[in-house]
């Protein structure tokens, strides 16, 4: 790992770049005589700087869709580019490299490494990447998050939404083009879930980072600028800025069809 001194500078959001284009993008698993769809013919254009949701009932393809929106799966067919780079026919090894160098991740549980401190943890991406880590961005993140003086403790040390925290400084050390977060409030309870979410939308609104969250929540959803409605494996709806009672209600409709 290699540390550079650059001053950290507050980003602007390029709303009309794109982090991530998804084009026809059709996920099928199973076999022939029993396939599963789980992404039908969807399209979805995931702006830079920008933070958006992905809402649905269980089983409509949230999940199908982060993992090849992040690279971790290939679809059936269609077309995925990620920070301009088309993923069609990348091999295993340069579709790991694509995820080291360009997607950050952010999980229910954490996943912090319990035996190493936080300070470790938050650089061990780079570290294993062999990657460059601008110390002065990493400090600027580390207090913003409120983690200074907890960097030599060990995750087990920490409240679930400072370990929360400090995973988020760690998807956000390499400044990756995007942060997948996974049901990232999933484990905390609704006063530290709304921290971490207000965190996420200031790393947005203040650095430029672009951020794609799946969710259950149509309150965790609320805190986006924008909601993708899932159902059946398509997109029913892409709602801008709604409110959680929006959302529920859409939520709430598409269980009952
Ligand atoms: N590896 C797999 N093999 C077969 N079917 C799968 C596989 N992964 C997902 N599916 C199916 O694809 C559909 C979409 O699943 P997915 O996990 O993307 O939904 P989800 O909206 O994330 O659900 P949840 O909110 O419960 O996590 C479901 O019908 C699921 O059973």
């Amino acid at each position: 790992m290699t540390w550079t001194s650059t001053a950290p500078s507050a980003a602007t959001p390029h709303l009309e770049q794109t982090a991530i284009e998804m084009t026809s993008v059709t996920k099928v698993y199973g076999d022939r005589e029993n396939p599963v769809t789980a992404l039908n013919d969807v399209s979805l254009r995931i702006p830079t700087g920008s933070f958006t949701a992905i809402v649905g009932p269980s089983g409509s393809g949230k999940s199908t869709l982060l993992h090849c929106g992040a690279a971790l799966d290939s679809p059936t067919s269609g077309t995925i580019r990620i920070a301009g780079t088309d993923l069609t026919g990348l091999s295993e090894t340069k579709r790991t490299l694509l995820r080291r160098d360009l997607i950050g991740f952010v999980f229910q549980a954490y996943n912090l490494v319990p035996s190493l401190t936080i300070g470790q943890n938050i650089t061990l991406p780079a570290r294993l990447a062999g990657s460059t880590i601008d110390r002065d961005r990493l400090a600027m993140l580390v207090e913003r998050v409120g983690l200074t003086d907890r960097l030599n403790h060990l995750p087990g040390q920490l409240s679930g939404g400072q370990q929360q925290r400090a995973a988020i400084v760690r998807a956000l050390a390499t400044d990756p083009a995007v942060v997948f977060a996974d049901e990232p409030t999933g484990a905390l309870d609704l006063r530290t879930g709304h921290e971490v979410l207000r965190l996420l939308r200031n790393l947005v609104d203040d650095l430029g980072q672009t951020v794609v969250m799946v969710t259950h929540d149509p309150s965790a959803a609320a805190r986006a600028h924008r909601s993708v409605v899932m159902a059946n494996g398509s997109i029913t709806k892409v709602l801008d800025a709604p409110t959680a009672a929006q959302l529920s209600y859409e939520l709430i409709n598409q269980e009952d069809q």
